[in-house]
């Protein structure tokens, strides 16, 4: 007896190709253009799985979602939307749907998943109310075809604590995710504690990580509790897990495998309930060519592989990023500001080297440096130019900035070196004075807001000092109503 799809949705052209494409799959269909009739077959027992849209014109298929898992825990339902948001992901995935699928959406794929959900034994009705504090904030922004696999991604693995590792250039978005993992999963009330690898000397990695005791090594005076013990309960965020030493890995794999660590100088295991996220920006499969990285740890950490895409790959994201960037700004106390098209083509055209955060920074200048309220190309072009003169130079491997004056003892060998063999026009001093000069004073304005006085003070110049500079090199400010 081949299965019954019901497939509910107002828009008559989905209705067909979706009918279409799951009969000539072997399913039998129904279909209906509202809630009401849907309730009434589900209720009435019929179906063997649902595809529906979100919005109706009788109703939210999310607010009917509860009730079907009620009264009939193992239907599978497909969720349909065009709203194509984070928590549209998550929503459905929290009131119980099978799955997400963003519109529009490719028929083939639509069939695989019914055939899928079909086939699996179903657990049975989800666990878990959604946390309503957490239901209008909107931790992730973007409705790239890219972000939209990373949310479907993250709303399956929500419900689970299977460990996850983050891969993606820097600026992506990496802990933001790992966040949102422990915010939206099962383990939400429970503390999210992070560690940053490559911000810790090696030699203190294995003790922050798993706690020392008492006389373990020189200067160890007392126990300490370590990021495993601060964690129990929650997740575990594992940041340039890349550069992790050797020993750290050896005793991490442990955890992984058996659940259960010693901390440093102790002898007995000490059972452990933590979720594991990590992040890397770098290739973990080369580290582990060059003897680097364990590869048993690298299999137990990339249960599920999570591949951040950089932001030069998703365009589409960059007007719904930069408003929801100019919107915090503005709750910060800065003046409204908004993106005319011309500037959206300048930063649609920009590679984007430091990622989101690096349009992150850029809108908050734009905040606080500018008077106008619309934010031309030409601003936008201007603000760039100062980014990208020194970005290239400024990143080591680790993505994180580099020495000042090595990255311009590097700016300069390639700027000599594009005058081959004559020099470049005199008034170099000034001119990489200015250079260096401009951003500096245009970071230390934005960080203040605007504030002269403050500025100065940060700076440690003179209020007069700073205003001639801020005359001299044409910056333009403003200051914030707060
Ligand atoms: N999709 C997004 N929506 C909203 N904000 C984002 C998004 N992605 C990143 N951000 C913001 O961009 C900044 C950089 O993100 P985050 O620190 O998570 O990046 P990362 O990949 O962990 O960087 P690194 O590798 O340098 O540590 C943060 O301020 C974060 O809030």
């Amino acid at each position: 007896m081949s299965m019954q799809i019901l497939v509910a949705d107002d828009d008559s052209a989905i209705r067909t190709v979706v009918s279409q494409a799951l009969m000539r799959a072997g399913f039998e269909v129904r279909v209906t253009s509202n809630i009401a009739t849907l309730w009434r077959w589900i209720s009435a027992g019929e179906g063997d799985l649902v595809i529906t849209d979100v919005l109706m014109p009788d109703g939210n298929a999310f607010d009917t979602l509860p009730r079907i898992k009620n009264s009939r825990p193992d239907l599978p339902v497909i969720v349909m939307s065009a709203q194509n948001t984070f928590m549209t992901a998550i929503k459905a995935s929290e009131k119980g749907a099978y799955d997400y699928i963003p519109k529009p959406f490719d028929l083939i794929e639509l069939v695989a998943i019914v055939r899928r959900a079909l086939s699996e034994p179903r657990p049975g009705a989800q666990a878990g109310a959604p946390p309503e504090e957490l239901q209008d904030s909107m931790p992730l922004v973007g409705r790239s075809p890219a972000m939209q696999d990373i949310y479907r991604a993250l709303a399956r693995m929500m419900q689970t604590d299977l460990t996850v590792t983050i891969t993606g250039e820097s600026g992506t978005g990496k802990e933001l995710v790992a966040r949102a993992l422990h915010d939206y999963g099962r383990r939400r009330k429970g503390p999210f504690v992070a560690i940053n690898m490559a911000a810790i000397p090696r030699e203190l990695i294995e003790s922050e990580l798993f706690g020392h005791e008492k006389g373990a090594f020189t200067g160890a005076q007392a126990r300490t509790s370590g990021r495993f013990e601060q964690a129990e309960g929650g997740t575990l965020f594992l940041d340039e897990i890349g550069d992790m030493p050797m020993e750290a890995q050896t005793r991490l794999l442990r955890v992984l495998q058996q659940g259960e660590y010693t901390v440093v100088g102790g002898r007995t295991p000490i059972a452990t309930d933590v979720r594991i996220v990590a992040a890397t920006n770098k290739d973990l499969r080369q580290l582990i060519s060059r003897g680097l990285f364990r590869e048993d740890l690298f299999y137990r950490l990339n249960v599920v592989p999570l591949r951040l895409p950089p932001m030069r790959e998703r365009v589409e994201d960059l007007a719904d990023l930069a408003r929801h960037f100019f919107a915090r700004a503005e709750k910060e106390g800065l003046p409204r500001k908004t993106l005319n098209q011309g500037a959206l083509d300048v930063m649609r055209r920009y590679s984007w080297p430091g990622n989101v955060r690096e349009l992150e920074n850029l809108v908050r200048r734009l905040s606080a440096l500018y008077p106008q309220d619309e934010i031309t190309a030409e601003l936008v072009e201007h603000e760039l130019s100062n980014d990208a003169a020194s970005s290239p130079a400024m990143e080591n491997d680790r993505g994180r900035p580099i020495d000042l004056s090595a990255a311009v003892e590097r700016y300069l060998a390639d700027y000599f070196a594009s005058f081959g063999e004559g020099l470049p026009p005199p008034g170099l001093h000034d001119r990489i004075l200015r250079d260096v000069e401009y951003p500096l004073i245009a970071a230390a304005l934005a960080a203040t807001r605007g504030n002269q006085v403050r500025a100065a003070e940060l700076l440690g110049v003179n209020r007069n000092t700073l205003r001639k500079k801020i005359r001299d090199l044409d910056i333009s400010v403003v200051r914030s109503i707060r």
